[in-house]
């Protein structure tokens, strides 16, 4: 291949994972490969700068705009930075940096490199008035309604602290860790599939429409950045970047405190080291260090190249990788049915911990890596909390390794396998009668938002089934006194899912016994809704619940209703509706219906008749004080109510937005103030519910 067909060719493959990247939030290859590829393109083109092509990605941040949002333009371009994976190359950018500032000394700021969104937002005197994506750095896209769902972003500033009258702030959107396994564990219990990666997810909740689906997802911002005009006499609000990072901080900004200030690069060097496995500590992915020039003056004097700054660059750390030996699979049943493997390794110390297993999606992946038992494989860490199988080290292939043979039956019950139409998972069809997918029922019946009777863990339901005492979770209203005390058992160490190196001993004595049987008696006042959730239809969530809740209003319409009716409630699309009319279809389905409505629980919600205006404010609470020009203050109820919002009755940490008007009560925005309580107008009330 010619240098000019390889200039071509990787162009457009490094467009097109830019595309999948910042487009639709998918990764094809990995980072390090991306970087590599771009790295070679760079390189090729500096030899060759004839052939480079108009739209090469050496020349331009990765991002586009969207025609689903507003387009905004950026006062100050957002650029990419730099990166290097080597000390050597950070040694040079100093060198660079000190040559171009004629030897001065220069002071660093390290930062980490935050792995989530870049995103912008402006202020107005003292008030958020713009929220954007980086986009292709001149342009982005306008999210100012998303961004305002993130908790931690202050909606105003407090006159009282005297920001400047209009200014930018930068950070990076993310999604923090165990929001990430949470909201995957919610998806796993309802049969969806995974989130890949907490950078991915929060790149594609940002892009969603409706902010209502942004809230659920907590997402949180780190500030990074501070942009203003310099005032007319030239000078600016700060002189380094240290001051600004202190500033951001006092007006209420997530300003993470892990940064620090380098005296050179030696110092630079030693932070990198400090935070190579510290930074798995911390609540969010991270992929390098941003090494920063300090001073303002400098980092002018330095300026920018057509895609980053000259001042600055990030320094990336290769995945934390090891390698060991796969001994087994442990093929998993999880409530729906699906089958997981998971590798069982030679343990291996990977970023400070010692790792026994590691995640291996599914039958595809396994085929994909070319993986076989006694193989030496990689396994990486990433921006997850288990780490996974990345390869194969096939010098060490030895006579000893054996296939693979995907199991065709049930590991636990040995009925037959079958993988659905577009489906990566095979699944165990028999749902009533397979001892893992039972115990997941009964762990997902009991569950805070189902039936709430998190007294009986899991270690005390296997007892109980174990012991016939129960078969499905209608009979735990048939529960007695007499039935649960006394019961006992010691499990071996290692015998639950969780490694705990301890024997683990259920005993049900007297108070347990009572805590148990008070929490089922109480949980026949949960909700229609909680009671939808609770039987475990595969797609129903905790919303799609709460919406048929609110259509249908109680479980004989549901039942009955047909898949078009179905499928034109509010959320529920064809899939889900599918997937409830198959479920209430099943004869053993109805009659655990009829049981739990025997046993008292509530079978009818409240229909909301009345159509809502919109859900912009679903998730948000609201707390008013003073007197208003547009609203009577039944109005304002009357408005919160319409859109989804709810009323609070004092300022407390619930609170989200406390609207202010004439005549305020001190004490509330006092009160408000010390709890950081966002404070807005309302016409910053009225902005809200025309997004
Ligand atoms: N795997 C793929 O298919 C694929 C495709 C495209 C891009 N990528 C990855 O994305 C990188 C390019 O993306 P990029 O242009 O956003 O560059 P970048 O992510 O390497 O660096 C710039 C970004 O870093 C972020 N950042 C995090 N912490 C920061 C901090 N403390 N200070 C300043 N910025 C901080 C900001 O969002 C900023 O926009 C590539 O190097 C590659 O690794 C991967
Ligand atoms: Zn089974």
């Amino acid at each position: 291949m010619t240098p000019q067909q390889r200039i071509a060719e990787l162009t457009e493959r490094l467009n097109h994972y830019n595309y999948q990247y910042y487009q639709n939030s998918t990764s094809e290859v990995d980072d390090f490969t991306f970087d590599k590829l771009l790295d070679e393109l760079t390189s090729l083109e500096k030899q060759h700068p004839e052939y480079r092509q108009a739209d090469s990605p050496t020349q331009r941040v990765g991002g586009t705009v969207s025609k689903d949002f507003a387009t905004v333009y950026h006062r100050f371009p957002m650029l990419s930075l730099g990166n290097t994976y080597s000390e050597e190359e950070l040694v040079e950018f100093d060198t660079r940096v000190r040559k171009g500032l004629d030897g001065a000394d220069v002071e660093y700021i390290c930062e980490l490199k935050f792995d989530g969104v870049a995103l912008s937002m402006t202020y107005e005197n003292g008030v958020l008035v713009q929220g954007a994506t980086r986009g292709d750095g001149v342009r982005g896209d306008d999210i100012t309604h998303n961004i305002r769902t993130i908790r931690t972003v202050p909606l105003r500033i407090p006159a009282a602290l005297n920001p400047p009258a209009l200014f930018e702030v930068r950070g990076e959107g993310f999604l923090p860790l165990a929001e990430f396994e949470r909201i995957n564990k919610e998806r796993e219990d309802i049969g969806e599939p995974l989130l890949a990666n907490p950078r991915n997810a929060a790149s594609g909740t940002f892009k969603q429409q409706d902010s209502t689906a942004v809230a659920k997802r907590r997402l949180d911002c780190y500030l990074y950045s501070f942009l203003s005009e310099p005032a007319p006499d030239g000078t600016s609000l700060f002189n380094t970047h240290e001051e600004s990072l202190v500033a951001m901080k006092t007006w209420g900004f997530n300003v993470s405190p892990t940064w620090k200030k380098c005296a050179d690069i030696r110092e630079v060097m030693l932070y990198i080291n400090e935070w190579e496995t510290k930074r798995f500590d911390l609540p969010l992915g991270t992929d390098g260090i941003v090494i920063k020039v300090n001073r303002y003056d400098q980092q002018q004097e330095l300026g920018y190249t057509a895609k980053s700054p000259r001042w600055a660059i990030a320094f990336k750390y290769k995945a934390m990788a090891a390698s060991t030996t796969l001994n087994a699979i442990n093929y998993q049943v999880g409530r729906t049915g699906a089958v997981t493997p998971v590798a069982l390794l030679t343990p291996v110390l990977l970023a400070g911990t010692v790792v026994k297993r590691a995640s291996l999606h599914n039958a595809n992946e396994i085929a994909r890596l070319g993986v076989m038992l006694h193989d030496t494989v990689f396994i990486e860490k990433g921006g997850e909390i288990i780490p996974k199988v990345t390869g194969v080290d096939l010098s060490k292939r030895t006579g000893q390794t054996e296939p693979i043979t995907y199991p065709t039956e049930c590991p636990a019950c040995g009925t037959p396998l079958v993988r659905r139409e577009g489906e990566a998972h095979f699944y165990c069809t028999n749902t009533n009668g397979c001892p893992p997918q039972r115990q997941a029922r009964f762990e997902h019946f009991i569950q805070r938002r189902a039936m709430n009777i998190e007294s009986l863990g899991e270690g005390k339901i296997q007892l109980l089934i174990e012991r016939g005492l129960v078969q499905t979770p209608a009979d735990l209203y048939d529960l007695t006194n007499a039935d649960l005390l006394g019961l006992e058992k010691a499990y071996p160490a290692d015998s639950g899912p969780e490694e705990t190196g301890k024997v683990r001993v259920v005993k049900f004595g007297q108070k347990t016994v009572d805590n148990i049987l008070t929490a089922i008696d109480r949980s026949k006042g949960q909700s229609f809704a909680n009671v939808l959730f609770a039987l475990g239809i595969r797609y129903v969530g905790n919303t799609t619940a709460e919406r048929l809740s609110d259509y249908f209003g109680n479980i004989d319409e549901l039942m009955n209703a047909s898949l078009e009716i179905l499928a034109n409630v509010p959320d529920v699309g064809p899939r889900i509706a599918q997937s409830l009319v198959e479920w209430f279809s099943e004869a053993d389905n109805r009659l655990y219906v009829e049981r739990l409505r025997a046993a008292g629980l509530t079978m009818v919600g409240e229909r909301k008749v009345v159509e809502a205006l919109s859900d912009t404010l679903a998730g948000k609470t609201f707390l008013y004080t003073g007197t208003f020009v547009n609203y009577s203050r039944e109005q304002l109820e009357a408005e919160i109510a319409a859109h989804g919002g709810k009323l609070l009755s004092g300022v407390s940490k619930k609170l989200n937005y406390l609207i202010v008007g004439e005549n305020a009560g001190p004490s509330k925005v006092s009160k408000a103030q010390q709890l950081g309580v966002s404070m807005i107008s309302e016409d910053e009330f009225s902005a809200m519910l025309n997004v």
